[in-house]
């Protein structure tokens, strides 16, 4: 019973706090609208959500100038990445009136368990491996399905290339193999040594990219490496409010010198299959396109059923037998009721 009153009360307390939150942020939404229509504001223009915190954000505009934006009232929430028009205020400050249309959106489940947009126009994943910790392929694997599901081109970037030696350089291409095969562009690298750091910085430019991939194999010293002098476990809330220096873990566009940006944050490097469904990891194994529909009963499930168009692709080579136990074992992690 107490424990209950407990969380009635702490119910009720982040119940207050959510509302005190929304009346602010309406108060701000309503004098950003007086200050439109007392004509203080500059003229529309374009810009790059590069941080969101909370009920405002930082937008980068054209001339590269950074300012922390309100959104007009009728907006729906915005995420890093996004392209957006806004109107200057007088003091470093701005106001968001439109949102641009987004040609992707990388999706994470929230607190709550809803998925919601944590990045938005992100064009290349970057599945990170390394010789050490080994790479199993049913995690790269989840990553490729999360990518194509996302319709985000992936790149898998081999770290650590320092690393490959006579005991693991044969098993290390047997696996590269196949996704070049696949047609997944691969790359080795080495944030200790520089190896084909050029080509690096050739991939990443002109695109925004997210660094993904198990802990241990290098993110973020890849990630120090190509933003020098860059610390990007800090956001910059102190800017705008003099309060000091505030860690978040909010996503952060960074632009790399080489060219191309980074969307990065502590939450986006664990995007993985959280939130995806049976029919999506099918169509995320890029060789099973062409074969889904292709199986004699509409509802096979490609375990031992006669005439199966994948258990044959299996047989004749065209499919492997690691993506086919990758595949298999993803669908047994998945919950219960998307089976
Ligand atoms: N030999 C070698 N070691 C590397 C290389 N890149 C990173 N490391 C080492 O690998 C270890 C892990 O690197 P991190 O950059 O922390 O890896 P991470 O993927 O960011 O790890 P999490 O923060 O846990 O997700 C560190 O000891 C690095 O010094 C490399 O190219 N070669
Ligand atoms: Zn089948």
């Amino acid at each position: 019973m107490a424990k209950r009153q407990l969380n009635r009360r702490q119910e009720w307390r982040i119940q207050k706090i959510q509302d005190e939150r929304a009346a602010r942020a309406a108060k701000r939404a309503e004098r950003a609208e007086e200050d439109l229509e007392g004509g203080d504001l500059g003229p529309e223009q374009t810009g790059l959500v590069i941080a969101h915190f909370g009920v405002t954000v930082e937008v980068e505009g054209d001339d590269g100038a950074r300012v922390r934006c309100n959104l007009r009232a009728n907006l729906p929430a915005l995420v890093t990445g996004d392209r957006v028009v806004w109107r200057a205020g007088k003091q470093n400050n701005g106001v968001i009136v439109a949102q641009l249309p987004r040609s992707s959106e990388l999706c994470r489940p929230n607190a709550h368990g809803q998925l919601k947009p944590v990045a938005a126009n992100v064009d290349q994943l970057l599945v990170v491996i390394a010789p050490r910790p080994e790479p199993h392929a049913n995690l790269i694997d989840r990553y490729l399905v999360a990518a194509e599901h996302a319709g985000i081109p992936p790149l898998l970037l081999l770290n650590k290339a320092d690393l490959i030696d006579d005991s693991n350089a044969t098993k290390l291409d047997a696996l590269l193999t196949i996704y070049r095969e696949l047609g997944y562009p691969v790359l080795e690298v080495s944030a200790h040594n520089g190896l084909a750091m050029e080509q690096l910085y050739a991939a990443l430019d002109g695109h925004i990219s997210v660094f993904v991939g198990q802990s241990g194999v290098g993110k973020s010293s890849l990630v120090n490496k190509l933003l020098p002098g860059e610390d990007t476990r800090v956001g910059d809330l102190s800017q705008a409010t003099g309060k000091g220096t505030h860690t978040t873990t909010t996503a952060r566009l960074f632009h790399f010198p080489s060219g191309g940006d980074l969307i990065d944050s502590p939450g986006i490097r664990e995007f993985a299959l959280a939130h995806i469904e049976r029919a999506d990891v099918e169509a995320g194994f890029i060789e099973f396109r062409d074969l889904l529909g292709c199986c004699r009963f509409r509802d096979c499930k490609h375990e031992r059923e006669p005439g199966c168009a994948l258990l044959q692709a299996l047989e004749n080579g065209a499919v492997s037998q690691q993506r086919m136990d990758s595949y298999r074992h993803i669908l047994s992690s998945l919950p219960e009721k998307t089976y």
